[in-house]
Formats: C-alpha cells, structure tokens, sequence
C-alpha cells in the first residue's frame, strides 16, 4: 500500500519520524515534500496530497503542518477526499471506521512523535465498518456533487 505525505516548513522532522515509522510497518512512502526549513505555503502540500490519493496515485494520505487545520482544509478542497485533523488515536481510528477518512492530518505543533506515531498506528490498523456508515458518508460526499 501506498502513502502519499505532505507537509509544511513546520513539520520537517515530525514527517521523517512518521514516515520511517510508516515504512516500518511495510507501507510505501510517496513524499511531496516540503523537506526544507523554510517558509512554505501549506495549500500546496495539502492539495498534492489529495490529488495523489484522488488519481490513484496513493491508497491514503497523511498531511502535517502546523496544528493540522490548514492542511486539512486544501486536502479537503480536492473532491473525493475526507481529510480529518486527529490529535488522538481514538478519533483517528473512528474516523477510519466510522468517516471512511482517507487523508489524516495532525499538528506538528499539537502532538509529540510517539502521540503522533499512535494515532497514525491506529488510523493505519483501523477499517472502515460501511454499513449505517456508508450512507452518511455517501450524503456527505452528495454535498461535494451539488458544489
Ligand atoms: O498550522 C498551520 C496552518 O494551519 C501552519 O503550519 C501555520 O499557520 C504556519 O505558521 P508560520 O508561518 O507562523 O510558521
């Protein structure tokens, strides 16, 4: 499977220790950056994210910046994506099970790597339910379609 990653300046080593840890668990690593330091705009990376899970370019997406709200957001403007910002492994798993999230985002600022480490093992591990669910999910994603 793959994981298409993207981040802003603030994220740099937060996304080198989550994407080890991802390869460490036997995914692949599609990288669209930034890998520098300096100032960036965060919609870019979010929107590369998106638009490599929409193509089928990547099978999920994991998008740091700052808090995770940013970049959440231009992944959330691609249609087909459901970007959820995470700051704990219970919402990260449920929006999996229960969202059928298929990019998770979280604050380089907010979280430590071992928190952010659990939440993207359980978001990683979890499989959507469908169900009850996937008529929510269809209606959500039927707002999309009337945009
Ligand atoms: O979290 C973010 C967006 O939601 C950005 O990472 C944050 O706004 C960047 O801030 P600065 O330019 O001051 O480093």
């Amino acid at each position: 499977m793959k994981i298409a990653m993207g981040n802003d300046h603030t994220a740099i080593e937060m996304k080198e220790a989550i994407k080890e840890f991802v390869e460490s668990k036997g995914y692949e690593v599609i990288d669209f950056g930034t890998n520098s330091t300096e100032s960036c705009d965060y919609p870019e990376y979010g929107e590369k994210v998106g638009r490599a899970v929409t193509e089928g370019k990547a099978d999920l997406g994991i998008a740091i910046c700052g808090t995770g709200v940013g970049i959440s957001l231009a992944c959330n403007k691609v249609k087909g994506i459901r970007a959820c910002v995470c700051s704990e492994p219970y919402t990260a798993k449920l929006s999996r099970m229960h969202n059928d999230s298929n990019v998770l985002c979280f604050g380089a600022r907010v979280v430590g790597v071992e928190m952010a480490k659990m939440i993207t093992e359980e978001w990683l591990d979890a499989q959507y339910e469908g169900g009850r669910h996937q008529r929510r999910v269809d209606m959500v994603m039927d707002i999309e379609k009337r945009n």
